[in-house]
């Protein structure tokens, strides 16, 4: 079916305000679901809303806190979110890393508490719309097995860089070769993945996604790099927050919740001209854009660049939303 802006907005704001979210804090955060949603990230959007919703009433996100700086060291600074709504807390942080850059020339945020901040490329994206490179990712709880394991014991903890730019190049990607929302897209959508995702029970290597999130035997993005990656974000995350890390999260708490994220900014424009910027990037994209396709028929394309393209057909056709997603959203 297809909804408005308008009406996933509103219908995330009525759920949140009838479980008591004072309305300031449930339009802002039902602005950001719907925001993320008509960006074309459904998974992180309007798909994970019910799973939010579940952490709300469990308690495990606690909406009227208020997130607390806990230590500064000029153009670092230790932050704890004391388990406040995760897309506000981040949003909140990426643009206290961007104060910090145009102070300092660049700003790292390290946040301790944290809940799930859904769509992590939200974060990339607002701190190149200002002008800054926006480099965060985050832990999570153990949900992918490390390379050459059976049992999850390491993070999806996505990582996202973003180059501002006309258009913005980002990269917004989890440690496992899909996420479990991107899983969950194809599934609902009766499709196999278009490479493998995972191993199935007998450890072959598999296409099918309710397969893979169900055993989560989910397979790292670059098989060993990925969970290698994987892992060192963890560590950095963990150190500089001084936080949960994905053992500790995932040995300690009830559920995902008080993971770790760092923020970064860098402000480009004090080391070179907008000139000079503008021609360097563009060399970089037509070189890539212009290689011999593959297929004939399959554009060669920057990450992130189809932003404003699906932004503006769902404005104009109307935002997709997988029917039985919706029915569980109305009986919320
Ligand atoms: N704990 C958490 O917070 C987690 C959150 N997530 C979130 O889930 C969302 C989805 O993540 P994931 O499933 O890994 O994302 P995808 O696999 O869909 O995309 C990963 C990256 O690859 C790029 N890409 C995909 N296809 C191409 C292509 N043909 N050419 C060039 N670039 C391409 C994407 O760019 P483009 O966007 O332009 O398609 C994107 O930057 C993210 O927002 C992520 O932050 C994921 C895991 C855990
Ligand atoms: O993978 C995802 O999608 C995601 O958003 C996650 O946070 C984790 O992988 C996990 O919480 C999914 O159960």
């Amino acid at each position: 079916m297809k909804v408005t802006f308008e009406q996933l907005k509103a219908a995330f704001n009525r759920v949140l305000v009838n479980r008591g979210v004072n309305p300031q804090t449930a339009d802002a955060c039902a602005e950001m679901f719907a925001r993320t949603t008509e960006s074309g990230v459904y998974s992180h959007g309007v798909n994970r809303f019910p799973r939010f919703i579940q952490q709300l009433d469990a308690g495990d996100i606690i909406p009227d806190a208020v997130p607390e700086r806990m230590l500064s060291l000029g153009a670092i600074e230790q932050w704890d979110a004391h388990r406040a709504i995760g897309n506000l807390t981040a949003q909140k942080m990426m643009d206290r890393a961007t104060e910090l850059a145009s102070d300092h020339g660049i700003g790292l945020v390290a946040l301790r508490n944290a809940n799930h901040w859904m769509r992590g490329g939200s974060y990339g994206w607002q701190a190149a719309e200002k002008g800054y490179i926006g480099i965060c990712w985050t832990n999570s709880i153990a949900v992918m097995p490390p390379w050459g394991a059976k049992e999850c014991r390491i993070g999806t903890n996505p990582l996202i860089v973003a180059i501002p730019g006309n258009p913005i190049t980002m990269v917004d990607m989890s440690m496992s070769m899909f996420s479990y929302g991107m899983l969950e897209v194809n599934r609902l959508a009766g499709r196999q993945l278009p490479v493998d995702g995972g191993f199935d029970d007998d450890g072959n290597l598999t296409k099918d996604p309710g397969t893979v999130e169900k055993n989560r035997r989910i397979l790292p993005m670059g098989y060993w790099k990925g969970s290698g990656l994987s892992i060192v974000l963890d560590m950095i995350a963990t150190l500089l927050s001084n936080g949960g890390s994905v053992a500790q999260v995932t040995e300690e708490n009830s559920d995902e919740y008080g993971v770790s994220q760092i923020f970064i900014a860098i402000e480009v424009d004090r080391l070179i001209d907008g000139k000079t910027r503008d021609e360097k990037l563009q060399r970089i994209m037509d070189y890539i854009t212009t290689a011999e396709r593959a297929d004939p028929n399959v554009a060669i394309r920057l990450p992130g660049h189809e932003f404003a393209r699906l932004l503006e057909e769902n404005r104009r056709n109307g935002i997709t939303v997988d029917d039985s997603v919706w029915e569980k959203i109305q009986a919320l």
